[in-house]
């Protein structure tokens, strides 16, 4: 058994209440100036003043100590959407979307999502590994310390269980805690263009099933747009997920609102994501349900397009967690600490409210929250050091890493 303690450090953090913050609390996190953590075999023993930690140790002498010297610690970031796992970057089709080609009209002539499809389908496990791999630690070096990973790129059953595989591996095989989501429908894949029911019968006959016996996903999304998969298509996909066993989380309103924000209270998904139009009668009723609202300002930004309405969703009583997004078309960020500016400088979101959303309903939206997302007793910990004295640094300090030190179960990576 290894005891460490953390000393001297401003810790800023959300409480765990059992649930997803919401509304005036998403805002209400600890400050401990002068705080400790003592963790042992990685997870939190004791944390709070300086002074009660110690006499919570007393008379026990920790195996190592460790001076933080007065710098503000926070939670590891959760990001709780990511398409990590992909073969190359798209940079030829972001230079035709600066000239004003629609992301989706690039999905209608064949490319976007479908031309990282068919480079995913090419490209051989262990190179898809080693991509994915390195997008992770570069994640990680911006403080993320636990990621979901959704599949998506393959669209066909061999290739989305080997997506699937890769994803595990990034857990098994980095620092990082790693949670993966069945994405088949992401697209209807070409060989399918005239026949997208019959696609949607193989994402639910074939697809879901494998993916649950082989036990190798948690959740299953869909990306409900038009164009894409309606609300019938999306209602049917998470039906026979949640028959299956997997948790539901939907692509929702992204780009016009078809009415995923209310499939996802419907059908008790634990989140909606996206949501930049999303009308207000669903965001309401993704209030009364307890779905958590994922907001990708990235995406945003990256598609120049307005940002989801968060500062309305908190205010409505939706949970809000923020993500980055991380795909090779519409946001090709690993960095927690850019979406945070974003949240806080032009979402309208506190810097507190930016921080339980980066951190505890993020946790919440991938069913981590009893493992990660706070510094509470018994969670891991997953902690940042940041260079500044208050977590608003990371949105003052833009454009720059403000994250000098990340630990993860009690160890600095
Ligand atoms: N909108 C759908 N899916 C991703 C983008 C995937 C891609 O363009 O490769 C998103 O969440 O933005
Ligand atoms: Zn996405």
């Amino acid at each position: 058994m290894m005891d460490k303690l953390f000393r001297n450090a401003t810790l800023v953090t959300p409480t765990d209440p059992g649930r997803p913050k919401a509304g005036p609390d998403q805002g209400a996190v600890r400050v401990v100036e002068k705080g400790a953590l003592w963790c042992r075999d990685g997870l939190i023993r004791a944390v709070g003043p300086e002074e009660e930690v110690l006499r919570c140790l007393h008379p026990h002498e920790p195996d190592q100590e460790v001076d933080l010297e007065g710098r503000c610690v926070i939670p590891g970031w959760v990001d709780p959407h990511t398409h990590l796992c992909f073969a190359v970057p798209r940079e030829r089709e972001f230079s035709l979307r600066l000239q004003g080609v629609e992301y989706l009209e690039i999905l209608r002539r064949g490319g976007g999502i479908l031309s990282t499809v068919r480079s995913v389908r090419e490209t051989d496990e262990e190179t898809l590994f080693r991509a994915t791999r390195q997008r992770a630690l570069s994640a990680l070096r911006c403080g993320t310390t636990t990621v979901e990973i959704k599949s998506g790129y393959g669209l066909d059953t061999e290739t989305e269980l080997k997506m699937l595989r890769v994803i595990g591996r990034i857990g098994r095989e980095t620092p990082l805690d790693v949670v993966p989501t069945f994405l088949g429908g992401h697209a209807v894949p070409e060989e399918y263009r005239d026949a997208p029911d019959a696609y949607v019968d193989l994402v639910v006959e074939e697809m879901i099933p494998a993916a649950v016996r082989q036990g190798i996903a948690r959740f299953c999304d869909v990306f409900c747009e038009k164009g894409v998969f309606s609300v019938a298509q999306s209602r049917r996909i998470l039906q026979a997920a949640s028959a299956a066993g997997l948790g539901t989380k939907i692509h929702a309103d992204e780009v016009h609102d078809l009415g995923g924000a209310g499939l996802a209270a419907e059908v008790g998904a634990v989140s909606a994501e996206h949501l930049l139009a999303a009308s207000e009668d669903n965001l309401r009723a993704m209030a009364r349900a307890g779905t958590i609202g994922v907001v990708l300002p990235a995406t945003a930004y990256s598609l120049r397009k307005l940002f989801a309405p968060a500062r309305t969703m908190v205010d409505l009583g939706v949970p809000v967690a923020l993500a980055t997004d991380c795909n090779p078309g519409s946001s090709y960020t690993e960095s927690m600490p850019f979406v945070f500016g974003l949240a806080v400088l032009l979402m309208g979101l506190s810097v507190e409210e930016a921080l339980t959303a980066s951190t505890l309903n993020a946790a919440y939206a991938l069913g981590m929250a009893h493992k990660v997302g706070s510094l509470d007793v018994g969670k891991q910990a997953d902690f940042l050091v940041l260079e500044g004295e208050t977590p608003a640094v990371i949105a003052y300090h833009a454009g720059a890493n403000p994250v000098v030190q990340v630990y993860k179960k009690g160890e600095r990576v």
